[in-house]
């Protein structure tokens, strides 16, 4: 495969895990020619086809493949793949911010007006990820670091389940994280860009309040909660949240897929791209709750 065959260490100082996924285990490790850090993500290989251990070829290629065709300051990016017996090794940029929810869960007042500037930099990695029909398939807070706590950039990380969406080609039979995924999802029917688009909806939706719209007490009343699209905005946690903000949020927590907002919708939603003074006002006013 066109993957290298030298061992990581040749080239790399492997230090400390800074998080890990489904078959995989992601580490900081530093360049030994540039002194460079990255984070390197050993993905396990599946070795015998009956095995339910480690992650299918083909999963690995895609997952490589649509990394590849991404370039946007909004998503990780990929430099380079080792290969050994057990693992493929993807050397990724490293992003030591932290996730975008703990960073605002330790601030003690965050202005709407700082959330949107989040959410913006979120919809601008999906729109460069929408317009090639990629679907990341897993959007969470989990899946959104921070680069540094100055500059405060998103990235959007880990594309293991992530899709090119083709027409009517996108029977996928595949399960996020309950809390976060569409009904279409629970449904089994066609999955797509719209897809991320109610996973932004929640997420905006937990970022202002610090309560998950349709968290229940087992996966089967989450799933009950989403197919009914059964949320509100409680005034305990939304008092202070603007009109704005939870129009942007009905506009995607839709449960037909054609009638949800799009990407493109989103960025030009007044909550993110405020057209006149009033607009901004009115964002200024309202503060997220947050846990601290
Ligand atoms: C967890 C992670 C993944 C990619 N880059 N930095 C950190």
């Amino acid at each position: 495969s066109p993957y290298r065959h030298e061992p990581v260490e040749d080239w790399y100082i492997v230090g400390e895990e800074i998080g890990s996924g489904h078959f995989a285990v992601v580490k900081k490790v530093v360049c030994k020619r540039s002194g460079t850090e990255f984070a390197a993500k050993f993905i396990r290989k599946k070795r015998a086809s009956t095995s339910r251990r480690g992650a299918r070829r083909e999963d690995i290629e895609r997952e490589i493949s649509i990394l590849q065709e991404l370039n946007h300051v909004n998503i990780i990016k990929l430099y380079d793949i080792f290969e050994d017996k057990q693992d493929v090794t993807l050397i990724l940029e490293l992003v030591s911010g932290g996730e975008l929810f703990d960073f605002i869960a330790e601030r003690d007042v965050l202005h709407e007006s700082e959330a949107t500037a989040f959410i913006a930099q979120v919809l601008e990695g999906l729109a460069h990820m929408h317009l090639k029909n990629i679907a990341h398939l897993d959007l969470k807070p989990e899946n959104i670091l921070l680069t540094n706590r100055a500059q405060a950039v998103i990235k959007l990380i880990d594309f293991g389940i992530s899709r090119k969406i083709e027409d009517g080609k996108n029977e996928i039979q595949m399960l996020g994280t309950p809390e976060f995924v569409a009904p279409e999802v629970i449904a089994y029917e066609p999955l797509g860009l719209y897809t991320d688009m109610w996973a932004v909806g929640v997420i905006t939706y937990i970022l202002l309040s610090g309560c998950s719209p349709f968290l229940g007490d087992n996966k089967q009343e989450t799933f009950a909660n989403i197919c009914a699209v059964d949320f509100s905005f409680d005034d305990e946690f939304f008092g202070n949240t603007s009109d704005l903000a939870k129009d942007f949020i009905r506009g995607l927590l839709v449960k037909h897929p054609g009638r949800r907002a799009s990407v493109t919708d989103c960025l030009s939603h007044p909550w993110i791209k405020p057209i006149n003074d009033r607009q901004k006002e009115e964002r200024k006013e309202a503060k997220t709750n947050l846990e601290r």
